[in-house]
């Protein structure tokens, strides 16, 4: 991921910290901090339910469980990103198919947050082990596709 000409590129980067047995992007998250980029997380919108909000996080950055079990950056404005400043969005996900189909935990958030991600300035890229990988997925009208998927052995791109 870090020699992904995108991620090369980019200033700023959002990914997640693994949970229930997503790949581990903790050596990933040390390695963008080593390369000077500046790192964010997602973040449950306070009031806008299914939307996330992409907070900076810093080695020193105070975490908290939100109501999904997942840790977070503690909630402040000033370390709110728009998400037309984003470079490179790096998703989870639960399972991806020769397309660049998306299959996520079910709450939409990255199918809300992806939605003209083209006009946004914004390369979205997903995260995964290379089992995650099926051959189709169902696809529903408010699916976005990936135009990139990284795993431990490959680069796929549509
Ligand atoms: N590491 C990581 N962070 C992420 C995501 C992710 O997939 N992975 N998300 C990707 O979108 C968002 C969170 N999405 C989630 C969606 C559903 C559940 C979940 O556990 N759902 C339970 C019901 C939980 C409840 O409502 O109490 C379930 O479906 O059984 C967790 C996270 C933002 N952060
Ligand atoms: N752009 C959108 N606007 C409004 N609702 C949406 C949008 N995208 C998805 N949803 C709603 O979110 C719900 C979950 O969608 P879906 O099962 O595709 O999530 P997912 O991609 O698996 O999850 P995630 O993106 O959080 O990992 C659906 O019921 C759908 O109605």
């Amino acid at each position: 991921m870090l020699v992904f000409e995108p991620v090369i590129h980019a200033q700023t980067v959002a990914l997640f910290l693994s949970f229930d047995g997503e790949l581990n992007t903790t050596p990933l998250i040390e390695g963008l901090w080593q390369a000077g980029k500046e790192v964010y997380l997602p973040v449950l919108h306070p009031f806008s339910p299914g939307n996330l909000l992409f907070l900076r996080y810093t080695p020193t950055s105070r975490l908290v469980t939100n109501r999904l079990k997942i840790l977070e950056p503690e909630l402040d404005v000033r370390d709110v990103l728009p998400l037309n400043k984003l470079d490179v969005l790096i998703t989870p996900l639960v399972a991806f198919d020769a397309k660049g189909q998306r299959l996520g935990m079910g709450g939409g958030f990255y199918d809300r947050t992806l939605q003209h991600w083209q006009q946004h300035g914004l390369y979205p890229v997903g995260l995964a082990h290379d089992c995650q990988q099926v051959d189709e997925l169902p696809v529903e009208q408010w699916d976005i596709p990936l135009p990139a998927v990284v795993t431990p052995s490959r680069l796929w791109q549509w």
